[in-house]
């Protein structure tokens, strides 16, 4: 259940974007539990361009999925958000999220911002026919059935797709990949601004999570959509993202453009899980997996989270949380006392300058 608490300050800095779609502030959430509080996510604040592709990466369990749940309001009981959410549809208006009701949250997932998750056979009704789910949407959100199957079928064209092949199809007589790009059909059939994916393309196979990642960038061009796509992927990532945000232990540690995280990431684990990145350019011998493991959301380290397995804490990163604040540039934005030494400390293993050079891997 949210609480639908405002927050009384922005007190993180969060980069300077100039046309944000989606404003975050403070967004927590945690849950009572036996053992204790558990914060899974805790005071992440950050603005979302409007049609851009942000990549949000970070280790299993380090809340990715709780931020993108706190963004439609969507936490499962008995967890309680809370935070400010702000979206600006682009006319002027803007939506206070967390003070939605049932009914305008409803409409706004769908028709505003949409979500595909991980496992398209799980969010397909396994006895209904794949054209099925989409009648169903459409009525359901009180949208004329013949303009939205036609919007449909040039979706699926879209994303190599034979339409009334697939409309008439089971989801069973599918192949993985085609159930997942069904489901990103279904997913902007309601022409929604925002597409959020929880690592939509983890079940599959490398070749078909490239092309699935290259028929998003055309559909986002085609149908103006802002991309926020969470993985823990992050050279996959990388090639489609304008910027990416690092999270660690339930935090946003890190942001700036693809270029400036692969090329100058600044926050000594964002350099870690670079190094510890499987990767065509670098021997197995080179890569170096992060030591010791992730924390427990009920007991979190004190001062900066990530002290425990930094090789450049202090005293300081033991009391002190740091803040999140500018780097190289301002919009390079990192919570770390030590940036500016991190990159001698923990040097790459390989050159990784731009993102041009991944995609030509
Ligand atoms: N219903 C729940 N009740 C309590 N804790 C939860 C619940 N759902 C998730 N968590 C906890 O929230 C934390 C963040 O989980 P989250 O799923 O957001 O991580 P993630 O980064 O998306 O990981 P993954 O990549 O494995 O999906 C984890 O510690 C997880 O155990």
């Amino acid at each position: 259940m949210s609480t639908h608490e405002t927050s009384q300050t922005a007190s993180t800095e969060v980069p300077d974007v100039a046309d944000p779609i989606l404003e975050i502030r403070d967004a927590e959430v945690y849950f009572d539990m036996d053992r204790g509080v558990s914060r899974v996510l805790d005071n992440v604040s950050v603005d979302i361009e409007r049609g851009e592709v942000l990549g949000i990466v970070g280790e299993s369990g380090s809340g990715k999925s709780m931020l993108a749940s706190a963004l439609l309001d969507a936490v499962v009981d008995p967890g309680i958000l809370s935070g400010q959410i702000t979206y600006h549809p682009g006319d002027g208006s803007s939506v206070d999220v967390l003070g939605l009701e049932k009914e305008q949250l409803r409409q706004l997932r769908w028709e505003d911002i949409s979500m595909v998750f991980q496992g398209a056979m799980s969010s397909f009704n396994p006895t209904m026919k794949v054209g099925g789910h989409f009648e169903e949407t459409l009525e359901a959100h009180d949208y004329d059935v013949d303009a939205g199957m036609e919007r449909a079928r040039e979706l699926l064209s879209d994303l190599y797709l034979e339409p009334e092949r697939v409309l008439d199809s089971f989801p069973h007589e599918l192949s993985g990949g085609m159930q997942q790009r069904a489901l990103i059909a279904l997913s902007v059939v309601l022409e929604p601004n925002v597409l959020v994916m929880d690592e939509p393309t983890a079940a599959l196979d490398l070749l078909m999570q490239r092309s699935i990642l290259s028929l998003l960038e055309d559909l986002k061009e085609k149908y103006d959509l802002t991309l926020i796509f969470i993985t823990h992927d992050l050279p996959l990532i990388a090639e489609l993202a304008d910027r990416l945000a690092v999270m660690y232990a339930f935090e946003l540690i890190e942001i700036g453009t693809s270029d400036e995280i692969l090329g100058d990431a600044a926050h000594p684990y964002t350099r870690s899980l670079l190094n510890a990145t499987p990767n065509l350019d670098a021997p197995l011998s080179e890569m170096q997996a992060i030591e010791g493991s992730a924390p427990d959301p009920v007991n979190v380290p004190s001062g900066c989270s990530y002290h425990p397995r930094c090789p450049l804490a202090d005293e300081e990163c033991v009391s002190e949380d740091p803040e999140f604040r500018p780097t190289f540039t301002e919009n390079h934005q990192a919570a770390c006392f030590h940036w500016q030494d991190s990159a001698e400390v923990i040097p790459f293993n390989i050159e990784r300058s731009d993102t041009s050079e991944v995609d030509d891997e």
